[in-house]
């Protein structure tokens, strides 16, 4: 089993077609690099992991030769490796690496053992992938690579480590590992055969050569492909090219000193031109929906269970959040509270009460921004009938985090306390400026019609 591999194209939801043509490799190359992904796991997934883990019948540690266990038990189908897959797949097309052929070794769980010494050994394939899935704060791991670095992986965290450096685990806990092979960029044979004695640099010059029977694509794909990444580039940078989205997204100035004309950028920027353009919207605040004791339930919730590997559509980075279904939204908050939450919609929108299609169809999520996960959203509006958005916390627990709506002609910051609700048409164009410090949570509802 050690030695299956998967095609990465079917391990991750993100696969487009568009991502198998090759474009020349970066200078800063991105087999070289180390790089680290916050919460690819949570503190509630672990807890079913560490049951799996413990399970006397499924058990299956094998000893290796360092004194360190591996485990066979077969966790393809954790949430926590499809994540992983979709994060890693992700940063390597934003790095234009070439996915055409990568493949992906099957996912081995380690147990990493106190005062066990690891040789430092090169991985066998381009990028050694490491994730931390317990969830013990009193203890450490650490990936310490020969030459150049000691890296603590925290719980939750995700470490991809060149398999050209040579490397090793310490400390205690409990990891998942697997290893991505990138053929259209790299012979990795080239790791196994040179000696131990050579530079790291020299194996991976050698190692990155490209392989001369690759055929070379046509104009048009290679062409196609560049306006692909373009466009990408600009959805999710395009807010620092726009000095009017930079001063009140980023810099936070008063957006009620807005001019004519930048608010006008605003709406602009804020409205899809798949969507029609309409100034008629409402929005309601200041509606006390939740107790102290409920939001903080919902946050801990949040704190439990937030990982991201899922792509926002408003800009292409991961959205940070927790899909809750109103069931289980029920659950947390009880069933009263739901139903009043998903009332409020009718409360907005008078003629929806007594409308015959007045079925409204919900999507629920638990929100999270700090300068660490998502730390803004740009300028937009929703593609919901309706939305309701709580705040779960008090706005004096962070600063920055602001929501900004264009309120007819007024750009201006939304003030709620914890546990209100503020309602808007799905139409409103709004945002969320830069967090600069502490946590922000938030429930976000949109409802829409249904047949
Ligand atoms: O979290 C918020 O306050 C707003 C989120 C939002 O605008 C969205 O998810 O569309
Ligand atoms: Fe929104």
């Amino acid at each position: 089993m050690a030695g299956t591999k998967i095609p990465m194209a079917e391990l991750t939801q993100l696969y487009s077609e568009k991502d198998d043509i090759y474009l020349p490799v970066l200078e800063e190359h991105v087999l070289w690099r180390n790089e680290y992904f916050p919460n690819i796991s949570s503190r509630a997934a672990w807890n079913q992991y560490q049951a799996v883990i413990d399970d006397p019948q499924l058990q299956h540690w094998c000893k290796k030769e360092n004194g360190h266990t591996q485990s066979i038990i077969d966790c393809r189908s954790w949430k926590v490796f499809k994540e992983a897959i979709d994060r890693a797949y992700r940063y390597l097309t934003n790095e234009d690496v070439a996915l055409e052929r990568a493949t992906v070794t099957l996912p081995v769980i380690l147990r990493i053992g106190q005062n066990i010494k690891e040789k430092f050994a090169r991985g066998a394939a381009s990028l050694c992938i490491y994730i931390r899935i317990d969830f013990n704060a009193n203890a450490q791991v650490y990936l310490q690579s020969k030459e150049r670095m000691e890296v603590e992986i925290e719980c939750g965290t995700m470490f991809i480590v060149s398999g050209y450096q040579r490397h090793c685990l310490t400390g205690d806990g409990v990891v998942i590992a697997f290893q991505i092979d990138l053929p259209s960029i790299s012979r990795s044979e080239a790791l196994n055969k040179i000696d131990e004695l050579q530079s790291d640099e020299s194996i991976f010059y050698s190692a990155v050569a490209q392989p001369i029977s690759r055929p070379l694509p046509s104009f048009e794909c290679i062409q196609e492909k560049i306006n692909w990444l373009d466009h990408r580039a600009y959805k999710r940078y395009r807010r620092l090219e726009c000095p009017v989205i930079k001063k009140y997204l980023l810099e936070n100035d008063n957006p009620q000193l807005a001019t004519q004309s930048e608010k006008e950028i605003v709406r602009r920027y804020g409205n899809q031109a798949s969507v029609t353009e309409s100034h008629c919207f409402h929005l309601k605040e200041h509606i006390s929906v939740l107790t102290g004791q409920q939001c903080l339930e919902l946050v801990r919730f949040v704190d439990d269970n937030i990982s991201s590997a899922v792509i926002d559509s408003v800009d292409d980075f991961p959205e940070y959040q927790v899909d809750v279904s109103p069931e289980l939204f029920a659950q947390l908050v009880g069933k009263e509270t739901c139903q009043a939450v998903l009332n409020l919609p009718k409360t907005l929108d008078k003629s929806l009460s007594h409308e015959k299609s007045s079925r409204l169809g919900y999507s629920l999520f638990l929100r999270l921004y700090s300068e660490e996960t998502r730390s803004l959203i740009p300028f937009h509006h929703d593609i919901s009938d309706y939305t309701c958005v709580i705040a779960l916390n008090d706005q004096s627990d962070f600063s920055g985090g602001d929501f900004i709506m264009l309120n007819g002609d007024n750009l201006e910051k939304a003030a709620w306390k914890q546990g209100e609700a503020l309602l808007h048409s799905g139409n409103l164009i709004h945002g969320v400026s830069k967090m600069n410090a502490g946590k922000r949570y938030s429930l976000v509802m949109f409802a829409d019609h249904v047949e």
